[in-house]
């Protein structure tokens, strides 16, 4: 930067200026927003119209106050000057846009998801975009406190060359920050090899490989918020869903979405996919992958064909003093049949039930005298026997109407029906491992088994698709209703408010409506199990199962999937090794890969060490750059008894990372003796598996046992790796066992 200490003072006095005039128009929205919606409730009665106008009013000034509200902090955070001759000479860059009405709505604020707002985050020397200076402004609540400069011209070429960092001093003051336990967004610091992804086309499946830190979660969500943004229109309707790995995780990750102003994601792990569920019980790793195997997918289809079942020989029907028999070959005809239809169980029992009581009323009519009836009797007959408690638990014993809760489990309560529908698919000792594994809880692994069952057992909605038929009618003529109040209307027609340019016609509107009227389609999308979403985000995506792949492949049925993870990081045993293997049944080879190299997080005198591990687990995969050093090297500690000197080692650490975090990472049998000892520290401090730990980051990590980690699971030293990189700043390791090689440096 090359401004004297005096031109300083006056710059900042310029920029305060500027910002103090973006916020006097945020409040003047705020207040016309608030004015807008108390009018709008004021209003009671009048004509359905009028009720349809207050509904649609009220849903938009809710949402945009929230918006206003979201984005206080950092309003702006951003301001490129571009070189004399461009349409603009100054844009500045912030959290939404603001225009001046009375200059016919010049910008006065640019979103940084516009695309006019890019060059903040592509330009370099070397490629300028036309841009003479980009400037990162930082601030404190409303006061700017000062300002970084960069000058786009080669003789500067040079700065932070190494890594192409774009803003490198404002990055490296967003990374020197004290971690709170909640990630924070990165608006104002989006480096170019991830704004490449952030603003990736929102069709096909985008593969975001990048090693630890490297702001693989970070380029997610914002990702989200992007594509809500440049394509609202789609996704409002159909929703975004961001899957995450475990719910300490969505809780790290829930505030940044709001932050920016976008509410309508659903985050959810894939324990929480099955509506009415939130499957979080615990069971073995072997356990869990097992039922993650591709197989389960034909074990549960048997599972449901061994419900449909024929009498051997007959079955005796006692009916009105007298016995009705059903045999054998009329069973399996009716069998066929309903199998043909290729409908799912519940669905295709109906046709199953047809046949069957055709067969019976002809017997009943046969004894009674054939020729004596017309078809009126006969009809009777075939309602009786339906109405007939014998009858019915007769077909319910041969086709029962079944629940994807009550197959599973009986599936693993009852080794037989285990055997019939796995034998020839499982081994012995794997469904040994099933069976043992029923807990009195879902787990996460059994979500995607209760989605497949749901897929093959189907339900009887007949009646159901009558009633939705009705109420897209109703829906139609709702929102005609609108139509024809908005073209009469023109303060409703604000497009800021509205985003009404992207309304078509009667029928999107409609399903826009409903969605805001009632729940936002996030909302819906979490009571609805067939929902498919416009588009799915999933971090940690080297962790799923082959099942869990199934499921969310039937949520993105348009394939409009952003998948981030690292397989360097694969603990799961039934996980990730490589992108191809996981996703070539879905996708064949259909997907891109995009890459991140620079590690945000991890200091490179930690990074160190983890390269070591990585390079044992695979010597082909490299570690990722760190971005800074701290010049604190990690310590490490064979304490005589850990209970005696863990505690004071954490205390340490607290103290160091003054008002920082810090987490103790333990192997999972660790975990209940160590939490004990370490109860009466704040609420800094976590303890955690590092399975609990995936994706997150403290100022602090503290690793126990690392010979354990490493032994605890086949993919041990991805574990350990995990472990090593959730350090922002410091890292000890607590040695209690054998050494391992890799971290043999710490001495
Ligand atoms: N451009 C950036 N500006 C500021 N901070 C950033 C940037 N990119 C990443 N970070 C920060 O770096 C840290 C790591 O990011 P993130 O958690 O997204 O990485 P990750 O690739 O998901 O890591 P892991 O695979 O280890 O979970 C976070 O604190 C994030 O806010």
């Amino acid at each position: 930067m090359s401004v004297s200490s005096d031109g300083f003072t006056a710059e900042l006095a310029r920029e305060q200026a500027y910002v103090t005039t973006l916020y006097a128009k945020l409040d003047a929205e705020r207040v016309e927003a608030q004015r807008r919606l108390d009018e709008t409730l004021r209003q009671t009665g009048g004509t359905p119209q009028a009720r349809t106008e207050r509904d649609v009013a009220t849903t938009l000034y809710t949402d945009r106050l929230a918006q206003l509200g979201s984005v206080e902090q950092g309003l702006a955070f951003g301001r490129l000057d571009f070189v004399p001759g461009n349409a603009e000479e100054t844009t500045y860059i912030g959290r939404l846009g603001l225009f001046d009405e009375d200059d016919d709505y010049r910008p006065l604020l640019v979103d940084w998801r516009a695309p006019v707002a890019r060059p903040f985050y592509l330009a370099t020397a070397a490629s300028p975009e036309g841009v003479r200076r980009r400037r990162h402004l930082r601030s404190l609540t409303r006061k700017v406190t000062g300002f970084d400069d960069e000058i786009l011209d080669l003789t500067a070429a040079d700065h932070g060359q190494d890594l192409g960092l774009a803003g490198e001093a404002a990055l490296l003051a967003a990374l020197e920050q004290r971690r709170t336990g909640e990630m924070s967004d990165i608006v104002a610091t989006i480096q170019a090899e991830q704004d490449r992804i952030i603003r990736a086309p929102l069709g096909g499946v985008m593969v975001v490989q990048g090693g630890p830190g490297t702001g693989k979660t970070a380029v997610a969500l914002h990702r989200a918020a992007y594509l809500l943004y440049t394509h609202r229109q789609q996704l409002t309707t159909r929703g975004v869903l961001v899957v995450g790995p475990n719910s300490t995780f969505l809780r790290y990750i829930g505030q940044v979405l709001p932050s920016l102003g976008e509410t309508g994601v659903l985050l959810a792990t894939i324990g929480q996919l099955y509506p009415g569920l939130d499957a979080d019980g615990v069971e073995s790793r072997e356990t869990t992958e097992v039922k993650g195997r591709l197989v389960m997918a034909e074990v549960l289809a048997n599972a449901v064909r061994d419900r449909q079942r024929v009498p051997e020989p007959v079955l005796e029907i006692e009916y009105e003093h007298d016995v009705l028999k059903l045999d054998r070959k009329t069973c399996t005809d009716a069998r066929t049949r309903a199998r043909r239809s290729r409908r799912p169980h519940n669905p295709a029992r109906r046709l199953f039930v047809s046949d069957v009581l055709d067969a019976l009323t002809r017997q009943a009519a046969r004894k009674l005298g054939e020729d004596l009836l017309d078809g009126q009797d006969l009809q009777d007959i075939r309602a009786e026997l339906a109405a007939d408690e014998q009858v019915a638990a007769a077909i319910d014993s041969l086709w029962p109407v079944l629940t994807p809760e009550g197959v599973l489990d009986d599936l693993f309560a009852d080794r037989e029906r285990l055997a019939s529908a796995a034998r020839k698919l499982l081994p012995a000792e794997d469904r040994a491992l099933l069976e043992s594994g029923r807990e009195a809880r879902w787990t996460p692994a059994d979500v995607p088994l209760l989605d497949e069952l749901a897929e093959l057992i189907g339900v009887d909605d007949t009646e159901a698709r009558v009633e939705r038929k009705r109420r897209e009618r109703e829906d139609r003529a709702y929102a005609e209703g609108v139509l024809d109040i908005l073209e009469q209307d023109e303060e409703i027609i604000d497009e800021e408010l509205l985003r009404v340019s992207d309304v078509l016609d009667a029928e999107l509107f409609a399903e826009r409506q409903v969605a805001r009227s009632e729940l936002t389609a996030a909302q819906r999308a979490a009571q609805d199990r067939t929902w498919t979403f416009g588009h799915v985000i999933v971090d940690e995506a080297q962790e799923l199962s082959a099942m869990d792949w199934r499921l969310l492949m039937r949520r993105s049925p348009n394939r409009s999937m952003t998948l981030v993870g690292d397989v360097a990081q694969t603990g799961a045993a039934g996980g990730a090794r490589s992108w191809g293997e996981a996703l070539s049944p879905y996708v064949a080879d259909r997907w891109r890969l995009e890459q991140l190299t620079v590690n945000y997080r991890t200091p490179a005198e930690i990074m160190a060490i983890a390269a070591r591990v990585l390079a044992e687990v695979d010597p082909a995969l490299s570690a990722p750059s760190s971005v800074r050093e701290t010049g604190v090297p990690p310590w490490s500690a064979r304490p005589a008894s850990l209970a005696g000197e863990l505690p004071g080692l954490v205390a340490r650490e607290l103290s160091e990372v003054d008002g920082g975090t810090v987490a103790v990472l333990v192997p999972a049998p660790r975990f209940d003796d160590v939490s004990s000892w370490l109860s009466e520290h704040d609420e800094r401090l976590s303890v955690l598996t590092v399975e609990r730990a995936k994706g997150l980051e403290f100022d602090s990590v503290v690793l126990v046992a690392p010979d354990e980690v490493v032994a605890g699971s086949p993919r041990g030293l991805n574990d350990l790796y995990v472990a090593l990189t959730r350090a922002t700043r410091r890292l000890g390791v607590v040695a209690t066992g054998d050494d391992v090689p890799a971290l043999s440096v710490l001495g």
